[in-house]
């Protein structure tokens, strides 16, 4: 991974190419495989199946230059390759805000799902192209691709925000998503 410093960056125009689920210029890109997730899915047999068989390239994160740093406004592109492990649809890790600030999506290309969890109630979000996914301070979110192509979407956060990935995996995210026969399912956690 390439990696930018966090020196404020000038004003300027990021190009954003829908077809190619890019930003122009460019900053730091991030890939996670099958491995990355561990934890995550309910089938754990099933996920170490799929590492040994290949360990699949489930998504991948282009930023552009605007540094994670308080007051900035960062944005990357999110392609999540479409499958399913055991049933349950390939998604982000999911991550909670350590302190609590705000999100947009912005849905670009295929079809995916925003869950969100603030410990209590869940929410789901259908993305579209055009769609805008509000995450509000407090809630959890994860993305899923529940069509059968990548689906891409722009996130612009608080550069101060970070990710906490360990309070998904102490709290879940209250529902799992399933490849249903008519569509996609949902399980609580609880089921597990
Ligand atoms: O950080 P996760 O849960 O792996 O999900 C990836 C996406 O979420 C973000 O962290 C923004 O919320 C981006 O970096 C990326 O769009
Ligand atoms: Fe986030």
């Amino acid at each position: 991974m390439t990696t930018y410093s966090s020196l404020p960056v000038p004003p300027m125009s990021i190009r954003f190419d829908p077809a190619g689920g890019t930003l122009q210029p460019e900053g730091p890109t991030l890939t996670r495989r099958m491995s990355d997730l561990e934890g995550l899915f309910r089938d754990h047999a099933a996920w170490e199946q799929a590492v040994a068989d290949g360990d699949p390239v489930v998504y991948s994160v282009v930023s552009s230059r605007v540094p994670e740093v308080e007051r900035e406004l960062p944005q990357s592109i999110t392609t999540i390759q479409p499958g399913s492990t055991a049933g349950e649809l390939w998604m982000t890790k999911g991550h909670q805000h350590p302190n609590h600030q705000g999100e947009i999506y912005l849905g670009i290309s295929g079809h995916g799902g925003l869950l969100m969890f603030n410990g209590t109630e869940t929410e789901w979000v259908d993305m579209t192209p055009g769609t805008i996914g509000y995450m509000p301070p407090g809630w959890a979110h994860r993305s899923i691709n529940v069509g059968d192509e990548p689906y891409s979407f722009l996130a612009v956060y608080p550069g101060g925000a970070g990710h906490d990935y360990g309070w998904v995996l102490e709290h879940g995210m209250g529902r799992r998503v399933l490849a249903g026969e008519t569509g996609v399912e949902f399980v609580d956690y609880s089921a597990d």
